[in-house]
């Protein structure tokens, strides 16, 4: 069993931050158990886009307000406590925050630990 608190992961290696979000990865690659998971907040006032190509990710929101948009549809859900999305099809998206929004990630592949967003919105796939 691994027991860890969020508190101590603030300020080491699993807590990576970027322009407009911060991601505190609570299960990594290195674990072993094919997922990773981070706590993750969106800045308020953002826009972000993603294009997980090498990843299955779930989001859910625990805290906050916003909006992803699907860019394949055009399509805009509102994000509040409660809601979940699965990009199960490696779906470019935007999400915009208006305030901070608390997010649990989930990613499959695991993430190795230090992962930012390319130019393309992707993370890289590490071997
Ligand atoms: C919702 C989302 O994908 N935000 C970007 C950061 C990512 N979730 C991470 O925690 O690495």
């Amino acid at each position: 069993m691994i027991v860890r608190q969020l508190q101590d992961i603030q300020g080491t290696d699993r807590d990576v931050h970027a322009e407009t979000w911060s991601s505190r990865r609570l299960i990594l690659r290195d674990d072993n158990v094919g997922f990773s998971l981070h706590d993750t907040i969106m800045k308020a006032g953002t826009d972000t886009m993603m294009w997980y190509k090498n990843h299955i990710e779930a989001v859910y929101c625990i805290e906050g307000e916003g909006e992803i948009e699907d860019l394949q549809t055009g399509e805009v859900h509102s994000i509040r406590p409660g809601t979940m999305y699965l990009l199960n099809n490696h779906d470019q998206h935007r999400v915009r925050p208006k305030t901070d929004l608390r997010l649990v990630c989930v990613f499959n592949p695991p993430c190795t630990g230090r992962e930012v967003h390319g130019p393309d919105g992707a993370y890289p796939l590490s071997t």
